[in-house]
């Protein structure tokens, strides 16, 4: 029978490209770290099989697609502590597919009590009728213990589906989704769709997605990303958690997957080089990159602090005002650590449980102060 105990805290990394070492440490401004338990979850549940231990391992843990072939599958919930910024803490819970509500063991309260997000995982290659059935059996169960969990459906494993194939099945699971939740009455819940594959870049982007929903000041740093594109002549910037490729926060103009892609890809490069050529760890405060595309087109990386990278796409033009530009960075970073700061301030006089609502105030001190003036020194 399928234990529901404490799985292993799986610290260790298989990081392909990455030095071994490259995990997440303690971040070193944080002087201390929320306890597990405080963390936001993010549940990984679906049937067997479906792909929730794969997008875990590639995801978190640099495991490339093709070894997820060799995953066993897993009998009893996994929990692994991403212990990033400040900004990206949370807990990834993966559960065993074959789980059953009606087990004694299961203790919906204390599982769904502290979850953030669920993301129920449904593989799109297979007969997906069984998979809607626990998908709704699951959102309505944790809806019930807490109505604040994030809701959302990786249609997964779109990888050498067509286009108009992969809008089909998400439109159609969509509507079964829906339609069984208003015939169960719970027509409130808001299910949220994401085409995935792990052999692509769109889980890292779907990920992306769910992890900034945990992360309260993303107002904070989507207003901050805006001030810095629209006065240095930037089309789009990304705030990247560099380990695992997320983006936690953009400005307002619309993602495209391309330039998503593109900015992932530099990534990459910059950490392979530095690997090889770096003294200290993959990047350092000086670390900085220019790729010059065919397309007059320049893709602009900067470090933020250890766990962070700001990447910009920029037309070449532009870039002849390189030294505003940086300066513009350097004005963001500062407003970046001042956002620490408050974080940490707030987390140790809440005594390292900040909720909700301290987060707001958080939120509306950053926005009345370190913003504007973040703002008057940004150069136009
Ligand atoms: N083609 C394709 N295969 C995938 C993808 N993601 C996962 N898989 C494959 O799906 C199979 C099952 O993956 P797992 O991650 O073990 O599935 P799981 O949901 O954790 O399974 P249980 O632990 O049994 O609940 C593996 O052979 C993976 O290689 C994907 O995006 N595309």
């Amino acid at each position: 029978m399928t234990s529901y105990t404490d799985g292993d805290e799986q610290m260790s990394y298989n990081v392909g490209s990455f030095p071994k070492d490259f995990g997440y440490g303690n971040f070193e401004h944080e002087e201390s770290q929320s306890s597990s338990d405080q963390k936001p979850r993010i549940l990984l549940m679906g049937l067997r099989r479906s792909g929730k231990s794969s997008i875990q391992k590639v995801v978190f843990h640099k495991m490339s697609p093709n070894e997820t072939l060799f995953l066993e599958s897993t009998n009893k919930i996994v929990k692994d502590d991403i212990n990033n910024s400040s900004f990206v803490q949370f807990q990834i819970w993966d559960f065993p597919g074959q789980i059953d509500f009606f087990d004694a063991s299961f203790d919906s309260d204390m599982i769904f009590g502290g979850c953030g997000a669920l993301v129920f995982v449904i593989d799109a290659r297979d007969d997906y009728i069984e998979a809607l059935t626990k998908l709704n059996q699951t959102v309505t169960k944790a809806y019930k213990v807490n109505s604040r969990i994030k809701f959302e459906v990786f249609i997964h494993k779109v990888d050498g589906i067509s286009d108009e194939e992969k809008q089909e099945t998400q439109r159609d699971i969509h509507q079964r989704a829906t339609d069984d939740l208003a015939d169960s009455g719970f027509d409130q819940i808001l299910l949220n769709f994401h085409l995935t594959s792990i052999y692509d870049h769109s889980i890292f982007e779907a990920f992306s997605k769910v992890v900034q929903k945990l992360i309260p000041q993303l107002p904070t740093l989507e207003n901050l990303l805006n001030i810095l594109v629209s006065n240095s002549g930037i089309e789009k910037a990304f705030l990247f958690d560099i380990v695992s490729k997320i983006y936690i926060a953009t400005d307002c103009s619309p993602v495209d997957m391309q330039s998503y892609e593109l900015c992932c890809d530099m990534i990459d490069v910059v950490i392979d080089l530095s690997s090889i050529y770096g003294s200290d760890g993959a990047v350092d405060s000086q670390s900085a990159s220019v790729i010059k595309l065919n397309n007059s087109t320049i893709l602009y990386l900067r470090e933020v602090n250890k766990f962070l990278a700001l990447v910009c796409i920029l037309r070449e033009d532009n870039f002849s005002r390189q030294s505003v530009i940086d300066y513009n960075v350097l004005c963001f970073r500062e407003a970046i650590s001042q956002v620490f700061e408050l974080r940490t301030k707030n987390q140790k006089a809440n005594g390292d449980g900040s909720t909700d609502d301290e987060d707001d105030d958080f939120d509306s001190n950053i926005n009345g102060s370190s913003i504007v003036q973040s703002e008057n020194s940004i150069l136009t």
